[in-house]
């Protein structure tokens, strides 16, 4: 069931020249992790902004929870709109107790606040002194308290800006995982803004796509991988290779070789063919139709890159299994499993 829907929004600061959110519509479901992600000055934050109600659209429409709760330029105030934020650097209160802390986000609760304190701090698995004060936890254990004060007045949805920025690289990785079992254990709706592509993966359901305030894609991680809509998606996640090539009725004509396909016919000027480094592969025999000259190799724990050049020392990388080794070896040959086609100029 759609807990949130966003329809038609667009948003200008007074001072910009640009809208910072260009007709953006989606829906989030109940239940459901969105990811927001785009690079600096996509959008991301002031999407979040205007779901919380710190900032206000020209025009377009917010529902929550089959409310609206924006319509052009009326709007339910913010402190009205059920919902839970946690900011990327916590704005936990230095002052307060963890305690006190999360019964701050308590005041309008009418049973027994204590009570629901101690019950989250729980659920967001902190089994520390709830009387600690917050320079005296991690960064991880602070995250936590962030998240018990958003979530203790059971908000409709809660929203995280660039929630593991914080974090260390080492911790990160806990983290994320640690914060996707909370959210989904407790079956709350969250929305988070990250810049960095492998915390959406990770952690949510479904990702969104910002890139100048234009939403480009949102789906679920597997399908922007796999089937991005357009190359700025596509780059996104990771660089994509580019090999030049000229198609003929049989295949494909490239500086490493040719490839058979007739898919190639379709085509008439020169194409570029896409993949990446996971979508080719490194093989010993050698009727293989691809070859090139190795190189670098770069050693990553579980994976190794292979870069190759062609003759004019164009390169391409490709990723294989850690375990190979290249040491004196000068040629690889490959193939390509999986690549897209488009028009070069
Ligand atoms: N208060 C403001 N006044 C004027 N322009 C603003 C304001 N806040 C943001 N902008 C502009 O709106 C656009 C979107 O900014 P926003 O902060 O939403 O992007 P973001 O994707 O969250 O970026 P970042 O990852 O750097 O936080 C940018 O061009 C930014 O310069």
């Amino acid at each position: 069931m759609t807990i949130l829907s966003l329809h038609h929004i667009f948003k200008k600061y007074s001072q910009a020249p640009e809208y910072a959110i260009n007709d953006v519509s989606f829906d989030v479901k109940e239940g459901e992790i969105l990811a927001l992600v785009g690079e600096s000055g996509s959008g991301k934050t002031t999407l979040l902004r205007l779901i919380a109600g710190l900032e206000h659209p020209e025009s377009g429409s917010i529902s929550l929870s089959g409310q609206v709760i924006v319509e052009g330029r009326e709007s339910v105030p913010a402190h009205e709109r059920q919902v839970g934020m946690v900011f990327q650097d916590y704005a936990l209160f230095p002052h307060l107790t963890i305690l006190e802390n999360v019964k701050f986000g308590l005041q309008k609760f009418k049973g027994d606040k204590e009570k629901k304190v101690r019950e989250t701090l729980l659920l967001v698995g902190l089994k520390e002194d709830f009387n600690k004060y917050p320079h005296q936890l991690s960064g991880g254990q602070q995250q936590r308290v962030a998240l018990a004060r958003a979530m203790a007045p059971n908000p409709k949805i809660i929203l995280m800006d660039e929630p593991f920025s914080n974090l260390d690289a080492m911790l990160k990785d806990q983290v994320r995982e640690e914060i996707r079992q909370i959210i989904k254990k407790t079956g709350v709706t969250a929305i988070l803004v990250t810049h960095d592509t492998r915390d959406a993966l990770s952690t949510a359901d479904r990702i969104a796509i910002l890139h100048k305030g234009y939403l480009q894609q949102i789906d679920i991680p597997k399908m922007l991988y796999e089937k991005p809509v357009n190359p700025y998606v596509a780059n996104f996640f990771g660089k994509r290779n580019e090999i030049l090539a000229t198609p003929t009725a049989e295949g494909f004509y490239t500086p490493f070789g040719f490839i058979k396909d007739k898919k190639a016919g379709d085509y008439k000027g020169k194409v570029k063919l896409l993949f990446r480094p996971e979508h080719a592969e490194v093989v010993q025999n050698d009727d293989q139709q691809l070859i090139g000259t190795i190189f670098k190799v770069s050693y990553f724990g579980d994976h190794q890159i292979v870069k190759i050049a062609d003759e004019e020392g164009k390169r391409i990388s490709i990723r294989t299994n850690p375990g190979r080794t290249f040491e004196g070896i000068e040629k690889a040959f490959f193939y390509l499993w999986k690549y897209d086609v488009e028009e070069a100029f």
